[in-house]
């Protein structure tokens, strides 16, 4: 019997298989050495590097092999599904792109935002759309075709800001608000540091700022598009480090789906859950934030278990198939990747990320082919062994 395949996603295996060769980077390593040459060396070390000796970054994408999975036979997984409810959407599959701040820089003509939005739209697969972006929001959201999207908050410490961000948000049709938690101040970037390079502060990726009616009435009268005292007025509210206090007021700024993004211990998620968020999305930045972290991996089991039904979300180190299976079956309803899309998107456009996206859509459909776990719900830690 032929053999049954899933979707658009392998377009990309029976292309390869009838001869037609890719011209964009199977494998990750590939992919990060090829944009390390095609960004601007600013843009390049701004999203590769991470918190000091960047230990936490690198423990990110160990802690995956330190599981393996289990295949099982006689499962006949001749057919997977891997789309997802999330908050009463229906996924196509359970990868979204996390909220990247300078996505922006990274395609080619200046307008990454809208360029990871239209492959979110040909994908399928969500974009959580950052606070810090070139193309303000209601532009990024008009490319989602029929995917759904996510808003992700910086909160800032003007309270109406925050508010008027949250309905422009609801507005323009996003489908959830994303709170990161881990990043009222930038932490420690050795790379950056050492060259200065901190594109908010130079003025890119602040749209949803110079396009917003509060900002703008904080700036002084006659300079609300002068760079300088955009980035002043940024600088003076961007980092509010919130307290459980603040959580009722963040709770009542919606009611879209609200996920706190950032969260690694149980009893935060605990609180959090407590304090009615409708997801927990658990994530070190990616290694960015604070060096000598445990690895995102390893505070999942324990978030998920506090979570007790909550959806969670998962990213940090994620640059496989194999490692999407992984933190699914450590019980992550959805997968994020940050940098790898970036990547793509330097090399390729919409249909950079469109082709990293597709390629790890496909492989961990395969796995799941191969390894006899034809659906999410058989991805449990039963499928999987820490390697001894
Ligand atoms: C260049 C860059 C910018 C980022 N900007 C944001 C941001 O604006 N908001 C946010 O919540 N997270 C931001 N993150 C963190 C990502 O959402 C995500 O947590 C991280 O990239 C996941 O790790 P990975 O890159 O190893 O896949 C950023 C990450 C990178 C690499
Ligand atoms: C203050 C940092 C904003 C962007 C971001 O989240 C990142 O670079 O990781």
């Amino acid at each position: 019997m032929a053999q049954q395949f899933g979707d658009y996603q392998h377009e990309i295996y029976f292309e390869a298989l009838g001869g037609v060769v890719p011209t964009l980077p199977m494998a990750f390593a590939e992919l990060e050495e090829r944009a390390a040459a095609a960004l601007a060396p600013s843009v390049w070390s701004y999203v590769a590097g991470g918190a000091g000796d960047e230990f936490t970054q690198r423990a990110n994408v160990s802690a995956f092999e330190q599981w393996g999975l289990v295949p099982r036979m006689f499962v006949g997984a001749d057919r997977r599904d891997l789309t997802v409810d999330l908050f009463g959407l229906k996924l196509a599959s359970p990868l979204f792109m996390c909220p990247v701040g300078v996505i922006g820089l990274c395609g080619q003509d200046g307008h990454g935002d809208l360029a990871t939005a239209r492959a979110a739209a040909r994908t399928g697969v969500p974009m959580v759309a950052s606070t810090l972006s070139v193309d303000p929001m209601e532009d990024v959201a008009k490319e989602f075709g029929d995917t759904p999207g996510f808003f992700q908050l910086y909160t800032p410490t003007d309270r109406d800001l925050a508010e008027s961000l949250v309905r422009r948000a609801e507005a323009a049709g996003f489908k959830g608000i994303v709170v990161t938690l881990d990043t009222w101040v930038t932490g420690w970037r050795p790379r950056d540091l050492s060259t200065g390079n901190f594109p908010q502060l130079r003025g890119h990726c602040l749209g949803n700022y110079t396009s917003d009616p509060v900002f703008r009435s904080r700036l002084p009268v006659g300079r609300e598009d002068d760079t300088q005292a955009v980035v002043m007025q940024f600088a003076s509210v961007f980092g509010n480090p919130l307290t459980w206090d603040d959580l009722p007021w963040l709770r009542s700024l919606t009611s879209l789906p609200l996920l706190v993004k950032g969260l690694c211990h149980p009893e935060d998620v605990r609180r959090a859950r407590d304090g009615g968020v409708d997801g927990i999305y658990c994530s070190n930045h990616g290694g960015r934030q604070a060096n000598g972290g445990l690895a995102a991996l390893d505070a999942l089991p324990d978030v998920v278990e506090a979570a007790d039904g909550l959806p969670v979300l998962f990213d940090s180190g994620v640059r496989s198939g194999a490692d999407v299976v992984k933190a699914l079956a450590l019980g992550a309803t959805a997968v994020g990747i940050g940098r790898p899309y970036a990547y793509g998107l330097a090399l390729g456009g919409v249909d950079g990320i469109v082709h990293v996206l597709r390629s790890l859509l496909a492989e961990t459909d395969l796995i799941m082919a191969v390894d006899g776990y034809p659906t999410l719900a058989d991805l449990t830690p039963q499928a999987l062994r820490r390697r001894r």
